[in-house]
Order: structure tokens, then sequence, then C-alpha cells
């Protein structure tokens, strides 16, 4: 029964409902569709860092970007709870409260870490980066299935906003796999032991040069 009067309902969404669906669809894809994934970009690209000041502001708009992403998704959570039929009887409704709760987890986990050379590090780095990465393919996936239950809602078409999306998603993704790359590019004009890995064989590496990588390495 109460399927059928979901079903009268979204033949005449109030203009209050439809707003309040549009202001929840944006706030969580400002955050989870992009604050979120970018603020992950950042903080990966401290991977190869030294520890210095480079590292410390790589960190900072890691955190800044998760906390605002963090208050976005928050805001959009009591905007829904308060708004939406809270009956959560489907995969987009469950999903998406069940992602409200783990960036919150997430977040405090983010704060909770020792310090880089303790003994737990290795173990709180694995449980950061897993959820992290878990909570943003989740949210992708909430995005598109939200898409999906506005077009259901209102009969309004959805395509640019998928496309929008998916090109968004493409870039990141690529970035993403660039970044585990981009030192190797770099690399592969320059000689490594006895393998000429490029066409030029009169690029030695200075021993000082390959010192400091090594040393960046290990930081
Ligand atoms: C990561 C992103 C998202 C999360 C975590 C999320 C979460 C949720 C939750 C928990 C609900 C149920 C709220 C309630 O009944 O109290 C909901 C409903 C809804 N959301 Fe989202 N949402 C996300 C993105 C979107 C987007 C991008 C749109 C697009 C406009 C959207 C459209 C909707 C609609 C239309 C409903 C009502 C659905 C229904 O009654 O079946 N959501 N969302
Ligand atoms: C919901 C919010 C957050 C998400 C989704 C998130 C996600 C992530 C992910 C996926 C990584 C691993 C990146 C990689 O592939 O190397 C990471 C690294 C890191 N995060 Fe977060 N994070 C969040 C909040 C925080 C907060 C609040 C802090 C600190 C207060 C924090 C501190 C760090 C640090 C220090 C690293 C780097 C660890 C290392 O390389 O040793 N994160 N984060």
């Amino acid at each position: 029964q109460e399927i059928n009067v979901e079903k009268v309902d979204s033949n005449k969404l109030s203009h209050k409902l439809l707003f309040n669906i549009t202001i929840h669809g944006f706030l969580l894809w400002a955050s989870m569709g992009f604050l979120m994934p970018v603020g992950i970009l950042t903080i990966r690209m401290s991977n190869r860092e030294e520890c210095g000041r480079r590292l410390r502001i790589l960190f900072q708009v890691h955190v800044i970007s998760q906390m605002l992403a963090v208050l976005l998704a928050t805001a959009g959570a009591v905007l829904s709870f308060k708004n939406f039929n809270n009956t959560f009887n489907n995969n987009h409704q469950r999903i998406g409260v069940a992602l409200y709760g783990i960036i919150w987890l997430q977040f405090l986990i983010g704060f909770l870490r020792p310090n880089r050379g303790s003994k737990g590090r290795s173990v709180w780095f694995f449980a950061h980066w897993i959820l992290g990465t878990a909570v943003s393919l989740m949210g992708v996936f909430s995005i598109y299935s939200g898409l999906q239950a506005y077009h259901e809602k209102t009969s309004r078409k959805i395509r640019i906003w998928t496309s929008l999306f998916t090109a968004e998603i493409v870039f990141i993704c690529f970035f993403y796999l660039f970044q585990d790359k981009w030192s190797y590019i770099q690399r592969q004009g320059v000689i490594l032991g006895n393998e000429i890995a490029g066409p030029t064989t009169d690029q030695e590496v200075p021993p000082r040069e390959k010192q400091k990588e090594l040393a960046m390495e290990s930081c």
C-alpha cells in the first residue's frame, strides 16, 4: 500500500520536495562526488614527498577538503531525513544511510592516527585507506542511483548529469592511475644499472640525485 501512496505522490511532486531533492543531489555530489575524491588525490600526491613544507600543505588540503565533504554530506543527510519519506526501502536509500555513518567513522579514524614510524601506523593506514576508498566508490554508485531515483520521481531527463558525472569520474580515475606511474614515466629516459631504458645513453643519473630519491621513498 505504501508503494501506491508513493506512486500517487510522484505524479504531483510538490515544489518544495523537488527543491529539496535538487539541493540533496547537489550537496552530495559536491561532497562525495567531488571533494572526497579530490582530497584523496591530494594526499596521494604526498606519497613520494619529503617530510617538509609541501607534505604539510598536501596533508592540510586533504584534511580541509574531507572536513568540507563531511560537512556537506551531513547537511544533505539532515535535509533528506527531514524532508524525504525515511522508509529506506530501496538501495539508494539504504546504501545512502550506511554511507552517512561510515564517512563520520572514517573522519574520526583520520584524527586517531598514530605517528609515522610507530607500530600501529601500518594498521591505521590500511584501515583508513580501505575505508576511504570503499566509501568513495560507494559514493559514486550512490550518485548514479540518486540520479536514477530523481528521474523516476520527476520523469525529468538526467542524461546530461550522468554524462557530466561520468566525464568527471573518468578524469579522476585517469589522474589516480597516472599518479602511480608519473615517476616511472620520468625515469624512462635514464639508465638504471646496466639496463638502457630510453633511446639516449648519455644521461647518467648523478649519484647525489639518486640518493635524494631513495631518501624520499623511505620518508
Ligand atoms: C553519495 C551520494 C548520495 C547519498 C549518500 C544519498 C543518500 C540518500 C538517502 C539516505 C536517501 C533517503 C532519505 C530518507 O528517506 O530520509 C536519499 C533519497 C533520495 N536521494 Fe539521495 N543520496 C545521494 C545522492 C543523490 C543524488 C546525486 C541525487 C540526485 C538528484 C539523489 C536523489 C535522491 C532522491 C530523488 C531521493 C528520494 C528517493 C526515494 O524516495 O526513493 N541522491 N538519498
Ligand atoms: C571522510 C574523510 C576522509 C576520507 C574519505 C579519507 C580518505 C583517505 C584515503 C583513501 C587515503 C589513502 C590515499 C592513498 O591511496 O595513499 C588517505 C590518507 C590519509 N589520510 Fe585521509 N581521509 C579522510 C579524512 C582524514 C582526516 C580527517 C585525516 C586527519 C585528520 C586524514 C589523514 C590522512 C593521512 C595522514 C593520510 C596519509 C597517510 C600516509 O600516507 O601515511 N584523513 N585518506
